[in-house]
């Protein structure tokens, strides 16, 4: 494999493509709106409650894992989608696992969530 040299243009273009990614994910996948208003609505509940520092910074990786988790596993299904258009049990596995990985980041959020807000609220 060639090596490229470095090229702040070639980064400020990979930047680009990256955030077009994040703009397709919005507009074809229902789940981004969810987790945006999931987003929205746990940074509107620290700030009525107050959070400390690291309860911000757990509240952070939470959100960022499950939207993550919810981004690759978006490109898993339109792998296996482009892959084949037929029924096949190791496709049924592959996007299994890939929904079970943001099932656990969804719970891993929510873990967090409750161990950062329920002291505050009870
Ligand atoms: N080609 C296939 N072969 C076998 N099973 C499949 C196939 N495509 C989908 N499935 C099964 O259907 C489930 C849902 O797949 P699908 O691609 O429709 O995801 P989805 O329900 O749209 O997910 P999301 O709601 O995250 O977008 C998979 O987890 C898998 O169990």
């Amino acid at each position: 494999m060639k090596i490229q040299e470095f090229s702040i243009r070639a980064r400020v273009r990979s930047f680009r493509f990256a955030l077009e990614g994040i703009a397709a994910f919005f507009q074809s996948e229902h789940n981004a709106w969810l987790h945006f208003m999931a987003t929205v609505a746990v940074f509107t509940l620290a700030s009525l409650v107050g959070v400390t520092k690291n309860e911000l910074l757990a509240l952070v990786f939470a959100i960022g894992f499950v939207w993550v988790a919810e981004m690759f596993n978006t490109c898993i299904e339109r792998v296996m989608d482009f892959v084949s258009d037929q029924r096949h049990k190791e496709i049924k596995f592959i996007k299994d696992l890939a929904a079970g990985a943001v099932l656990t980041a969804a719970l891993t959020a929510l873990a967090v969530g409750a161990v950062v807000f329920i002291p505050k609220l009870f």
